[in-house]
């Protein structure tokens, strides 16, 4: 449905994306994820057509919508919008603001697919409100209805959630997830937050200075990393100098490695995860910073000869600041990288 080739993009001399390359099938969500200035808004602007490729591709179906000699109208593109500050019209009423695009529509179908649409997002009671009566997350829900009310292609989110409290965007995510299944439509989410991320995308993409890092699921991404910069940027964990004895075993300071290892290995990713208590390990570590979690308590701990290692212990346990605790490594996935920072 939506295939990206090769696409750059440069702001006068500027390269801002270069060599990006997506697919997604007729309704999958997928997620771009990087630093602020990395390019993702970019990439959106240049799918949506207001920004003209230097170089690759942007496919609609069979159709090429962008490149650097094809430059197809953004109204012509069939492509939603939703964006961080929702941009609603503050004097048109809920119903007012989802029906806007549909301007071309008779009056008695505009009605028709505002009231769907408003029954989609759950807000048909709300339709004659006006849109400063209405909660951060209710705006949200408006700004989707209307951005789906002409039935897009494609639909674009960007930082869609950014404004809200994170139990909310979590909630949001996963409910506009469903509509959009719901719906079979594509749609393409920009994020900071990886949390959102894994609970609305089935495929996600790490940028870096405009290059993408890694493409692939949730789990591909936590849990085998293409290289240093999406391990550290996905989920937290901590990297192990990887040591090599006289008798030529491998070791970290967790000690001796079960597994084999490969030549070049220099880093070994330890999640918190991967960490147990343990009182009668002879393996100990201070705790140097705790945060309650609720089901549990989130850890930072210093090993003997300074290494930093996280972990997270159920809540009932409770360890103070400098306390030495005995722990375990409990590795399920062994994750090493080169010393230029790839996956081995
Ligand atoms: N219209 C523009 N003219 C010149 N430079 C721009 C323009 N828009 C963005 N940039 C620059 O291009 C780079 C990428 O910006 P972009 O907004 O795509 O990044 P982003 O990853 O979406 O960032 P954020 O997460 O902060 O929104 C940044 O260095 C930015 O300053």
């Amino acid at each position: 449905m939506l295939k990206i080739k090769q696409l750059d993009l440069h702001y006068g001399s500027t390269p801002v994306v270069q060599n990006f390359s997506v697919e997604l099938a007729k309704g999958q969500i997928g997620c771009l994820l990087g630093p602020s200035g990395s390019g993702k808004s970019s990439i959106l602007r240049a799918i949506a057509g207001f920004e003209l490729p230097s170089a690759g591709e942007i496919f609609l179906g069979t159709t090429c919508v962008g490149s650097a000699a094809v430059q197809l109208r953004p109204e012509a593109r069939k492509v939603g919008m939703v964006f961080q500050d929702y941009a609603l019209f503050p004097h048109l009423t809920v119903a007012g603001n989802v029906g806007f695009g549909l301007f071309r529509s008779n009056a008695s179908i505009r009605r028709q697919r505002v009231a769907q649409m408003l029954e989609l997002v759950g807000l048909a009671e709300l339709s004659e409100r006006s849109i400063h009566q209405l909660s951060g997350g209710q705006q949200q829900r408006v700004a989707l209805a209307r951005a789906l009310a002409p039935a897009p292609e494609l639909l674009l989110l960007d930082e869609p959630f950014s404004g809200l409290d994170a139990d909310l965007r979590e909630a949001l995510a996963k409910d506009i997830r469903q509509i959009l299944q719901h719906e079979g439509i594509t749609a393409l989410l920009v994020t900071h937050d990886q949390h959102e991320a894994f609970a609305m995308a089935d495929q996600l993409g790490v940028i870096q200075q405009g290059r993408l890092q890694q493409w692939g699921s949730a789990y591909e991404l936590y849990h085998q990393p293409v290289n240093r910069f999406v391990a550290d940027f996905v989920g937290e964990g901590h990297l192990l100098s990887v040591q090599r004895s006289h008798s030529g075993e491998y070791f970290t300071a967790l000690g001796p490695l079960p597994v084999t290892v490969p030549d070049d290995a220099r880093w070994l990713m330890v999640r918190p995860e991967d960490i147990e208590h343990d009182d009668v390990s002879p393996l100990k570590a201070q705790v140097i910073n705790t945060a309650f979690r609720g089901s549990c308590y989130h850890y930072e701990l210093r090993l003997e000869h300074g290494e930093l290692l996280s972990c997270q212990l159920q809540s009932h346990h409770c360890h103070a600041v400098g306390e030495w605790i005995g722990i375990r490594a409990e590795l399920a996935h062994w994750v090493f990288f080169s010393a230029d920072g790839c996956r081995k």
